[in-house]
């Protein structure tokens, strides 16, 4: 080979890649339709033959739910565009130089922009040869995990010089996730002008197969709830929000518990979702606003939820933490 085509060897860096859900790119039903169709046409998510669910997706839902879903985007958009891609920017931000000069953070969504290949290949650009994928989701499943790290594999296969991956395992027993949980609730809690006599953990839902078939997601909840409720001494209620379609979705719902409680004599509650490492639309907009009014219909008096980890100094400590552990004999002790 001529030194003309020999390709460069740039500096040797490492990457870590945050990986996200996605989110649209605009509050409006176009840029939703789009979001959703790439979203809802990935088989790790609707887990059905695509010649059965492609026509349902074309010819119900990309026709009816943007135009709601905008709505509920537009309520929660920032200055910042929408919430969950600004809050993980701001993840990858605050994590900048917490590993060493040569270790680059960089951030990517599953679905819509930024896309994985995209910053793959700006990672690999600037010289990374060893890259940690890391999907934020503390409890594991197929549609949210392993479809991040498939788009990942999948952007590397493309790749004749590819780089060496790890991948982040699921944490939803980590001491420093439960250690930041509890932080960071307590000072949410300490704001109030109330006092929750109930604290109700929702978690976004799946399909109640996906349990049946292995998913340890239902677990990974539960236990994460456990171990939050024994370091903060306190009951923790688990529920599942968000459901989609009209397969079972794991249960109790977070709406109907929420729609109970004042029957059962809480009248002031507190809402926390230790599931999502960013505020979205699910927090922001379906339990913020929707589920307090469900809250309030039902008699409830006080209601706050209470803000993810997002990029706290707790939040970013846990993240710091767990991410180092995995880059052990990449980097060396700070
Ligand atoms: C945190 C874990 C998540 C799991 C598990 C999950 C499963 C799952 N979600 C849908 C359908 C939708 N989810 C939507 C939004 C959304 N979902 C998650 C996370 C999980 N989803 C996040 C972080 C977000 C917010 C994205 C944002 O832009 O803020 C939506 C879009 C919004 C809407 O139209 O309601 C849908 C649809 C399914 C079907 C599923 C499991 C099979
Ligand atoms: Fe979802
Ligand atoms: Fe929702």
């Amino acid at each position: 080979m001529t030194p003309a085509n020999h390709p460069t060897i740039p500096q040797s860096r490492i990457g870590v890649l945050l990986m996200n859900l996605g989110t649209p790119d605009a509050p409006e039903p176009g840029a939703v339709r789009r979001y959703l169709a790439e979203f809802l046409s990935d088989p790790r998510v609707i887990e059905l033959p695509a010649i059965a669910w492609q026509p349902i997706l074309r010819g119900i839902i990309l026709r009816t739910r943007p135009k709601k879903s905008a709505e509920a985007y537009a309520q929660v958009w920032s200055d910042d565009g929408s919430p969950l891609a600004a809050i993980t920017k701001a993840q990858a931000r605050e994590l900048k130089g917490a590993f060493g000069e040569d270790v680059i953070v960089d951030w990517a969504m599953r679905y819509g922009s930024p896309s994985i290949a995209d910053r793959l290949g700006a990672l690999k650009d600037a010289g990374c040869e060893r890259i940690l994928l890391a999907p934020l989701y503390p409890q594991y499943c197929a549609a949210t995990t392993a479809t991040a790290n498939d788009k990942a594999f999948a952007a590397l296969a493309a790749m004749r010089w590819q780089p060496a991956i790890r991948t982040l395992p699921p944490y939803y027993d980590d001491a420093a996730y439960i250690d930041a949980l509890k932080r960071s609730i307590e000072a949410s809690l300490a704001e109030l002008d109330f006092a929750p006599e109930l604290i109700l953990a929702s978690f976004h839902g799946m399909p109640q197969r996906t349990l049946e078939r292995g998913d340890p997601y239902h677990c990974h909840c539960q236990k994460t709830a456990r171990l939050l409720s024994d370091a903060m001494g306190r009951e923790i209620r688990i529920a599942f929000q968000s459901r989609f379609g009209r397969a079972k979705w794991l249960e109790p719902a977070t709406d109907t518990v929420l729609a109970a409680l004042p029957g059962e004599g809480v009248r002031k509650v507190a809402v926390v979702t230790p599931g999502f490492s960013a505020d979205c639309v699910e927090t922001l907009e379906e339990i913020a606003i929707r589920g307090r009014e469900t809250f309030v219909a039902a008699g409830g008096t006080d209601f706050a939820c209470l803000p993810c980890l997002n990029a706290s100094e707790p939040g970013i400590e846990m993240l710091r933490s767990i991410l180092y552990r995995e880059l052990a004999g990449w980097v060396s002790p700070a």
